[in-house]
């Protein structure tokens, strides 16, 4: 079994102000600032060497911070080991303080004055201009080398960020770097893996640069690369004793008659993801169409929202969906009600949320009364019905922990940097290229692997990052030509494998 805590730790995400906390509790702890900025710059030089041929040509781009600080180590160790390096920095050399003075101290190659006309032919370009220091916009003469570089075609390193990448949102604030690969220290931050920063950092690299993890704890963080190490010691495993109801049985709310598809995809991904039964509750009209496709499925005749709040008054019906293919209106607003008053954990997706676009306090209040967890599925469009006050927000990690926390419920902030949040604030991000995925109902195929995962009892928030991790991983299973119905013909896969690692472990 894997050490739970240690592969958790090695997954937090520190914003920039978080990671200056733990560079200073380091330097409370006696390791120098010069020491850091020496092994940040130790790790760039290598990355360099990874990418340029020995005696190539490399231009830093050094800025007027620490970040710059790191580039002119990385300068200095590179031209010792006989590259040929030009450096160029932005401000002047007097400027430059503490760390950063020291370590221009130490390079004894010309300086050349950053300007969007510098010369840019070289094997590799390292980015050391702005790192978790970014304050503002890059404009002006900046931005336009910046672009410059960009069009130029020519590798570059990034130092820490992509200078120009928010490290908290990963919003570029102006004008930002293409990096081939980003190097940054102790722990990734948001800003690399939230869109669209991601997409401009490379291939990313963690270095160690000597600060102790015992920093950790202090800074009370809260926020996760969604990866199998943070919930993998707690995904359900069969019993070898073990019978189907002990493995939960999960309820699909049908829509009517002509939209009862999105149902049937949802229903078996729960069963794909292992819960032991599952049903579909179905007013009469909708019945011939379902029992013409179901088959392991069984389907449960209900009348209106009272029926179901009967069929759900029986506690072993421990998870329910509604929403796809539900209808936008009072009626849908009924039948989640009724799922609500239940003991079963519910999963509202699509038209179950923006039904409730006129009353999110009559939704909220409803969830606060209950104590069984509740899963909200929104991508951009919803949220804003639901939480309109929130949907312009910059920062997606801010925003989905905000309306978790006013909904009660775990919200996945849908997209292709999913974004799940629990009320008491413990947040993870998606960092897997799955765009397979943008084919319809691959949202009600979610849904419903969230409540199969719900059913044998995972703990909410960890079910709702597992549900969209394994998503990705089934639709990067199948790749191109993906469509919703291949998402949980391909959940076998991705159970051997994480089965496997578990007995790895
Ligand atoms: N000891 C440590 O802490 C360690 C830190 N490390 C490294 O330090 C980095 C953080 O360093 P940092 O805090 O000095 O910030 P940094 O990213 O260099 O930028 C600040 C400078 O940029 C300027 N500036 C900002 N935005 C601008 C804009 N749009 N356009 C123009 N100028 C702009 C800003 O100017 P000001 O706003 O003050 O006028 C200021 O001068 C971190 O990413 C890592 O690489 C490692 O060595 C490990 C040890
Ligand atoms: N480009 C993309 N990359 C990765 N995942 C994506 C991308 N586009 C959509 N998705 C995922 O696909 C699913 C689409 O859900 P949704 O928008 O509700 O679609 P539908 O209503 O058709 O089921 C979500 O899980 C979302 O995160
Ligand atoms: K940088």
């Amino acid at each position: 079994m894997c050490d739970h805590f240690s592969a958790r730790e090695a997954l937090l995400l520190l914003t920039p102000e978080q990671m200056g906390r733990a560079d200073r509790a380091a330097m409370e702890a006696g390791i120098s600032g010069s020491l850091l900025m020496e092994n940040a710059g130790t790790a760039v030089a290598m990355r360099a060497q990874e990418i340029c041929p020995h005696g190539g040509h490399v231009l830093v781009l050094a800025g007027p911070g620490n970040n710059g600080g790191d580039g002119l180590v990385a300068a200095r160790l590179l031209a010792e080991r006989g590259y040929r390096v030009r450096l160029a920095l932005l401000g002047s050399r007097e400027k430059l303080s503490g760390d950063a003075a020291i370590a221009a101290s130490r390079w004894q190659g010309g300086l050349e004055k950053l300007s969007a006309g510098i010369d840019l032919s070289a094997d590799l370009i390292v980015d050391a201009l702005f790192g978790a220091g970014l304050g503002r916009p890059i404009e002006g003469e900046v931005a336009a080398l910046v672009e410059a570089v960009n069009a130029c075609q020519r590798p570059v390193l990034a130092v820490d960020l992509p200078s120009g990448i928010d490290g908290r949102t990963g919003c570029v604030r102006g004008a930002a770097f293409k990096a081939a690969k980003t190097v940054t220290f102790f722990r990734e931050k948001p800003g690399h893996i939230l869109l669209p920063g991601r997409l401009h950092c490379g291939e990313i690299h963690v270095a160690d640069i000597g600060i102790p993890d015992a920093v950790l704890p202090d800074l009370s963080l809260k926020l996760w690369r969604n990866h199998p190490g943070l919930w993998h010691d707690v995904l359900p495993v069969p019993d070898v004793e073990g019978h189907k109801y002990a493995r939960g049985h999960t309820v699909v709310v049908s829509g009517p008659a002509h939209a009862t598809g999105a149902a049937r995809l949802a229903a078996r991904a729960a069963l794909r993801a292992g819960a032991g039964l599952v049903s579909m509750a179905a007013e009469e009209d909708a019945i011939p169409a379902l029992a013409a496709h179901l088959t392991a499925v069984m389907i449960k005749k209900v009348d209106g929202a009272q029926g179901l709040a009967g069929l759900l008054s029986d506690a072993r019906l421990n998870a329910v969906v509604i929403g796809p293919g539900a209808g936008v209106g009072q009626a849908t607003c009924e039948r989640v009600a009724a799922c609500l008053q239940s003991e079963a954990a519910v999963v509202l997706d699509a038209d179950a949320v923006t039904s409730f676009k006129d009353q999110p306090a009559r939704l909220f209040d409803a969830i606060e009364a209950r104590s069984a967890p509740v899963f909200m599925t929104p991508h951009e469009g919803e949220f804003s019905r639901l939480f309109p006050d929130l949907a312009e927000h910059a920062d997606k990690v801010e925003k989905t922990r905000k309306a978790a926390e006013r909904a009660g419920a775990v919200v996945l902030l849908k997209g292709a940097d999913t974004v799940v949040a629990a009320p008491d604030g413990r947040a993870a991000i998606s960092a897997r290229d799955a765009p397979w995925l943008a084919t319809a109902g691959t949202g009600d195929v979610l849904a419903g692997m969230i409540a199969g995962l719900a059913a044998q009892r995972m703990p909410a928030f960890d079910a709702a990052c597992a549900a969209v991790w394994m998503h990705a991983d089934a639709a990067r299973r199948f790749g191109p030509g993906l469509i919703s119905e291949d998402l949980p013909e391909m959940l076998p896969a991705v159970w051997s494998q994480l089965a496997a690692e578990r007995c790895a472990d």
